[in-house]
């Protein structure tokens, strides 16, 4: 099939929406010169697409009804075992849903891409499978990624599994649920924003942000290229330095991965907190909404750390403040730009692209009044940012962004390990259906300005569960230098081996 050739009408057309104005005879003349170019086309059009080769069978599976989906974790169930043996033989791993597992859908929390089926696995997919995993299916997340709650699914909220009717956190809502209420042995999550971490400190489990490009992007539906992150979440901390093992490392198809520096995770468990130079981080004790019960079970947890030998000073790091006002243009006009405008992945990048992902997601323009409320206010936000401001903070934001990594990368010169607070509070009600759009915004966004911080700098950061407060776990974030997911395992491990959370 040929490229469809626009006629000298259409090429008024789109000069018009281009800001140029043609007279009928310049569309005719310019348009009588574009042969060469569409017959190029018609050569892309004819070939088959050039994407990574599905290395493991499976079969489409099934979408679980709520009979054997009590906390509405699972979007997807389906089975794919991988090789004989490795790492990870014996495990059972969930996917986020905006993780491409060729032949299963795929709908990113949202409607407007239901009935998507990626072509192509993920590069973390087929690390995975190489290691002898079983991918068991996908979990549910929040619409687009774009909520620290878990009630802008499309699919329907997830329950946190310590309390029914209480957010499991997002955005990756459905993989902190299905670790922390023992479904699943490992999951996947996505981080933009602290989209592993609030999951992981809602549900009590262990949720690692790797360092920005450490594990390949690849096949995963992204946000904005320079704060997507995806990473291990587990019930132990064990499990979680040994997956981080098997995703980390440059694939050559994602523009995130400059020079990634790998090691061996593992070899850093139970080493002992011994040594360790931690510092408290004043600023993540003063974040908006900072509940005193939370402060002083992460002061607690901080106390542990002394007492198994790490030296624990506080630190002020006026730039963790910054770090979060940064973060929103970033977010706000990037995700316009790319997630929204640019059909899923944006332009302007070497690497793997997901062509049917373009396809199904540029549908959204036919249904916008279906996105969630969330998405919504982030698109008018960075829309307003892009055309009256004409992009000018988002340019300055990445400037910025690069003295808060400095002011970062200068505490670490003097810190292994920044220690705050993963969230201010302990997991909140779910909304219910129809609450008020000031209910449903502040449930999913009162968090961001704790997590979003570490998505700016691309520093790795980990939430640990260090406590029960009424019931509910509390996170204790850990912060290292880029590529230093070593030292947070190290004191993780140690924290974790010091005795049962949950009696904290
Ligand atoms: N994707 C994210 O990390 C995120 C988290 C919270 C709010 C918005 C986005």
């Amino acid at each position: 099939m040929a490229i469809t050739r626009p006629s000298a009408t259409q090429i008024r057309e789109l000069a018009a929406g281009l800001h140029m104005s043609l007279s009928p005879e310049e569309a005719a003349a310019y348009r009588a010169l574009m042969d060469a170019s569409f017959d190029a086309y018609d050569v892309i059009d004819a070939l088959p697409d050039y994407i990574p080769a599905v290395k493991y069978p499976r079969t489409p599976g099934h979408r679980p009804g709520p009979e054997e989906n009590p906390l509405g974790a699972w979007y997807w169930k389906s089975e794919v075992k991988g090789a004989e043996h490795g790492k990870l033989a014996g495990k059972r791993v969930v996917l986020k849903d905006n993780v491409a597992l060729a032949g299963v859908p795929m709908m990113n929390g949202a409607s407007t891409l239901e009935g998507f089926v990626p072509a192509a696995d993920a590069t973390i997919v087929t690390r995975m499978l190489d290691a002898g995993a079983t991918i068991v299916g996908k979990a549910t997340c929040e619409h687009f990624c774009l909520s620290g709650g878990s009630h802008t699914s499309d699919p329907g909220p997830v329950h946190n599994p310590h309390r029914r009717g209480y957010s499991a956190g997002g955005s990756s809502s459905g993989s902190g649920a299905l670790v922390a209420a023992g479904e699943v042995d490992l999951a996947i999550g996505g981080d933009q924003g602290g989209s592993i971490r609030i999951p992981a400190a809602y549900c009590g489990i262990v949720g690692l942000k790797p360092t920005h490009g450490l594990v390949p992007y690849t096949g995963v539906m992204p946000i904005e290229t320079t704060i997507d992150h995806t990473g291990p979440m587990t019930a132990r901390v064990a499990d979680n330095a040994l997956l981080l093992e098997v995703l980390a490392g440059p694939d050559g198809l994602d523009p995130r991965q400059y020079a990634p520096q790998v090691a061996p995770y593992t070899e850093a468990l139970g080493k002992g907190a011994k040594g360790l130079r931690i510092g408290l981080l004043t600023e993540g004790f003063a974040v908006p909404g900072m509940q005193e019960a939370v402060a002083d079970k992460v002061r607690a947890g901080a106390a542990r750390f002394e007492r198994l030998g790490a030296t624990v000073e506080e630190v002020s790091l006026p730039a963790y403040r910054l770090a979060a006002a940064v973060w929103q243009p970033i977010a706000l006009e990037g995700l316009t730009q790319q997630m929204m405008v640019g059909n899923g992945m944006g332009f302007n990048w070497k690497g793997a692209y997901d062509v049917g992902l373009f396809d199904a997601h540029a549908g959204w323009r036919g249904r916008a009044d279906d996105l969630s409320a969330t998405l919504k206010i982030s698109m008018l936000i960075g829309q307003w940012g892009l055309t009256h401001y004409r992009g000018r903070y988002y340019a300055k934001a990445q400037n910025l962004a690069r003295q808060v990594r400095t002011d970062f990368a200068d505490a670490f010169g003097r810190y292994d390990l920044l220690l705050c607070p993963t969230l201010p509070c302990t997991a909140t009600k779910l909304p219910e259906a129809g609450a008020p759009l000031e209910e449903v915004i502040a449930r999913a966004f009162e968090m961001v300005a704790s997590t979003s911080p570490m998505d700016v700098t691309g520093n790795p950061s980990l939430s640990l569960p260090c406590g029960l407060v009424d019931g509910l776990p509390v996170g204790l974030m850990l912060t290292a230098r880029d590529w230093n997911e070593s030292a947070i395992y190290q004191a993780a491990a140690a924290f974790e081996a010091d005795g049962d959370w949950r009696g904290f």
